[in-house]
């Protein structure tokens, strides 16, 4: 099966905040991306809201056709209740704080175990999938699979990072992941700094990737090429 391609669209608010006003209309690249063939929409509203807002992520729900990916870290009260509240069709759990200017560091969950135990159920008793977010180690993807998450999502910030040097020693930590998650029965999902370049040879080189969700690079390539035909780029770079 090919690889889903959800798009993140906390960029486009980003440029709406810069302004005030509405413009662009979250709303309305939601409703175009999936038009324009994205499999599903990422939001990941952080607590001061610099970019996706909490009432962005509920008039987003209505319009949703594909599937619905909200991003956040369940230690924030509002996140948890936002998320119970809208009921998408996955949650990734992300352990930034609130200082952070972007996501750089999965789960450790042999140390977070019983705090991702607990919240993974109260999330799948919503009938709510959930995947967490992980760097690409094989212990810490072996013990993902001990707190009864659906899925987990590689980091691949590193693997973004060496790909242009190294492409099969950037992959190699994100294969193997791959295997143990396959082993353990995990879904599996990727992203961060997925780009144009580098996102055919992860999805080519990665087995039983399910989805990977891009923002930042897929919105910057859209300045250039359009947002129908930068979506159409990026799916027919997937396997
Ligand atoms: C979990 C992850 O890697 C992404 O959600 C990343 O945090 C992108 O979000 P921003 O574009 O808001 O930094
Ligand atoms: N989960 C990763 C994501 O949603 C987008 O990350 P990026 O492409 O903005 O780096």
């Amino acid at each position: 099966m090919t690889t889903k391609l959800s798009v993140n669209i906390n960029k486009i608010a980003t440029i709406r905040n810069s302004r005030g006003g509405n413009n662009p209309n979250v709303l309305k690249a939601a409703i175009d991306c999936q038009n324009f063939g994205a499999d599903g929409i990422t939001v990941h509203p952080r607590p001061d809201e610099r970019h996706i807002r909490y009432s962005d992520v509920r008039e987003i729900k209505p319009i949703i056709t594909t599937e619905f990916n909200i991003e956040g870290n369940p230690k924030e009260d509002s996140f948890v209740q936002l998320v119970l509240e809208v009921k998408p069709t996955q949650v990734t759990l992300v352990p930034d704080s609130r200082d952070q200017l972007t996501s750089n560091h999965g789960w450790d969950t042999i140390k977070e175990q019983k705090f991702l135990t607990d919240i993974i159920a109260l999330f799948k008793n919503e009938g709510i999938r959930v995947s967490i977010f992980t760097d690409p180690q094989e212990s810490i993807v072996a013990a993902a699979a001990d707190t009864g998450t659906d899925r987990v999502e590689l980091y691949t910030e590193a693997y973004a990072a060496h790909f242009h040097k190294d492409p099969m020693a950037a992959i190699a930590d994100y294969a193997a992941a791959a295997d143990i998650a396959f082993a353990k029965n995990l879904g599996l999902n990727a992203g961060h700094d997925l780009d144009l370049q580098n996102l055919g040879y992860f999805t080519k080189s990665v087995k039983n990737l399910l989805e990977v969700s891009i923002g930042h690079a897929l919105i910057s390539d859209a300045l250039y090429y359009g947002l129908e035909n930068t979506i159409q780029m990026y799916k027919r770079v997937l396997f």
